[in-house]
């Protein structure tokens, strides 16, 4: 039979880095790759642009084909809101870091774990973090991992609900990459975890400790919003946020306070989830006469300029317009150690089976 591979083609072709007979090969490691949604790279008008253009190209973000969306985002929105977001950037930027609090906080949780899974399984395991926009970027992080031997890897978009334009589209980022690969590494993406009881009971700490001596009449639990559509063609993420409202109010078992559900950061001219944030707390300040209120925002693992901002600024002050007077933000999980250990568990309740 006519060979068809020369000897020393047949060596070129053999995987570089076939399993165990490659002394230069690193051995093989487990690793977790922690993915958030990313932010500017800078307040300035060209990063802010760059990151708006590529989040809101995303269709699992906004899902208008292309033809209709493409000139009305390039053209009218991308010309306005690098400028207006970039404001609300800048407001609440980390100076001393020159990033934004998204990115520092990220970065602490991947270090706090990171920490966590080496004391555990030291040299045998790889932890760093993505974003699905922006830097680092997932094919990058993925790429490093990779060559650093990660041939079974742990994915987990810090969500604690799923929506198709956050868990989804990091999921679908991954495979992206990977789609391009001649062999990948196995892959277990992390299920949501919006009712996990100790993810409850760190939610509720951080409500008690946000209120050591009086509690609010009412405490809004405000959650990243989505087309009102999205939620009839299938997406999970209202019922869960609601799921979570209840358990939060089963964990703190206060029966005097009013523990109700609300959506912010409402966009473009669709009907998101309701009620809105911005209009429910001047609500509840004007009709109902709610003086003491407190907002929680269990969507978010880490605060950002969805809560620090809008939240924290912009609802604050609707609230105070409509004549409330006292408001209280509870901030997110972000690194707190009850977070970094739930957290934690969901992570090694994905590495079963591959490491011990
Ligand atoms: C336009 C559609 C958008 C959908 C749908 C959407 C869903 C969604 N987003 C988050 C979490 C975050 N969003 C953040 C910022 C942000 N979100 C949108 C738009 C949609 N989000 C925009 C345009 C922006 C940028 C800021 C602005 O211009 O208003 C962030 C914060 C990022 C940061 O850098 O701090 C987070 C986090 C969830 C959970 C969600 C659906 C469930
Ligand atoms: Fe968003
Ligand atoms: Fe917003």
């Amino acid at each position: 039979m006519k060979d068809f591979v020369s000897s020393s083609d047949a060596a070129a072709q053999r995987p570089a880095h076939a399993p165990g007979d490659h002394p230069k090969l690193p051995p093989e490691r487990i690793g977790i790759l922690i993915a958030n949604l990313g932010t500017p790279d800078s307040p300035g008008y060209r990063d802010m642009r760059r990151y708006l253009s590529e989040f809101l190209s995303d269709k699992r973000v906004v899902d208008y084909s292309a033809w209709l969306w493409q000139p009305l985002l390039q053209g009218v929105i991308l010309s306005r809101r690098p400028q207006k977001s970039g404001a609300a950037y800048r407001s609440i930027w980390n100076e001393e870091a020159n990033e934004s609090p998204l990115m520092t906080i990220t970065r602490r949780q991947n270090a706090a774990l990171r920490a966590h899974f080496e004391a555990l399984y030291g040299d045998r395991v790889r932890v760093e973090f993505c974003m699905r926009y922006g830097n680092p970027s997932t094919k990058d992080v993925l790429r490093k991992m990779e060559q650093e031997g990660c041939r079974k890897i742990v994915f987990f978009p810090l969500y604690p609900h799923y929506a198709g334009a956050t868990t989804g589209t990091a999921c679908d980022q991954l495979f992206r990459v990977l789609m391009k690969e001649k062999w990948q590494p196995s892959v277990r993406t992390v299920a949501p975890y919006y009712d996990r009881p100790d993810y409850i009971a760190a939610l509720a700490e951080s409500v008690r400790r946000a209120h050591p001596e009086t509690r609010p009449e009412v405490l809004v639990c405000s959650y990243h919003g989505l087309p009102q559509r999205y939620l009839r063609e299938g997406d999970p993420y209202h019922c869960q946020c609601a799921k979570t409202t209840r358990l939060l109010r089963e964990a703190l078992g206060w029966d005097d306070v009013r523990i109700v559900t609300t959506f912010q950061s409402q966009f473009g001219p669709e009907e998101w989830l309701q009620p809105y944030t911005v209009e429910e707390v001047a609500r509840l300040a004007k009709e109902d006469g709610v003086r003491r209120l407190s907002v929680i925002s269990p969507a978010f693992s880490s605060d950002c300029i969805e809560t620090l901002e809008e939240i924290n600024e912009e609802i604050r002050e609707s609230y105070e317009h409509a004549g409330g007077e006292s408001f209280t933000y509870v901030p997110c999980l972000n690194d707190d150690p009850e977070h970094i250990a739930v957290l934690a568990q969901v992570i090694e309740e994905n590495l079963g089976g591959w490491i011990g």
